[in-house]
């Protein structure tokens, strides 16, 4: 029986303000890190062990992973930080403040945008401020692979090469694993983990800072899902 942590970042500044955020690289808010280090003693008080980390190459939620395992005493547990679990590309949103897109565009497209499977938000140019083609920590990425924009299903099928290649090999293994990351990297890896229906997933929300604990059998099928809260 192995375990899998799953944590979105604590809150960010742009979740404060009411930004699309995406790939670009904000930081934790105040209360983001207060909700990190929650997560951390949460974990510790449920007597939570790891073997691995995994997060991406995002300060939010490298620092959440940081921060909760500091507090739970395995700061020294071995991690790698991938791109593939990077937040869900926003296209042309990044940058833009949701109510005032909510106001131009009307709430229902702007929810198609944010919560729909498979409609694209519209693409980022490379010339944006808020384009990441030109981020060294992308050097080394085909620049074609680089996203210009992503819908939830795009992001599961660039997540799922890293659940086949390091997750689900840790877990078969029996480690117990940790990954920081995003509402909707983490969304989509939840569709995948719990065989949600394209439909189904457009309703399914994580919270910042609060740790999903799934409990897998030697065959990787769920036995248990919690969530710990205060
Ligand atoms: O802005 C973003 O990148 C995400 C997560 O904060 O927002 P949403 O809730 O719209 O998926």
């Amino acid at each position: 029986m192995s375990k899998l942590v799953l944590i979105r970042h604590g809150q960010s500044e742009w979740n404060l303000e009411n930004k699309f955020t995406g790939w670009v690289d904000v930081n934790l808010s105040d209360q983001g890190v207060k909700e990190a280090k929650n997560a951390g003693k949460l974990i510790k008080e449920h007597g939570l062990e790891f073997d691995q980390a995994y997060t991406s190459v995002l300060t939010r939620a490298i620092k959440t992973l940081h921060y909760a395992l500091a507090e739970s005493d395995q700061l020294w547990v071995p991690e790698t930080k991938s791109w593939r679990l990077n937040e869900r590309h926003y296209g042309g949103l990044q940058g833009l403040n949701k109510q005032d897109t909510a106001d131009k565009y009307g709430d229902d497209q702007v929810h198609i945008w944010r919560r729909s499977y498979d409609v694209l938000p519209p693409k980022l140019e490379d010339d944006s401020e808020f384009s990441q083609v030109h981020d060294r920590r992308y050097a080394d990425l085909d620049p074609n692979i680089i996203p210009r924009t992503e819908n939830l299903k795009v992001c599961l099928e660039r997540v799922m090469p890293f659940w086949e290649d390091h997750i689900a090999p840790d877990l078969l293994a029996g480690k117990n694993v940790i990954i920081a990351a995003h509402g909707n990297s983490l969304r989509a890896l939840t569709k995948y983990i719990e065989n949600i229906s394209d439909a189904d997933i457009m309703d399914v929300e994580m919270k910042t800072g609060e740790p999903v604990v799934y409990t897998f059998d030697d065959q990787l099928k769920v036995t248990n899902k919690e969530k710990l809260d205060d």
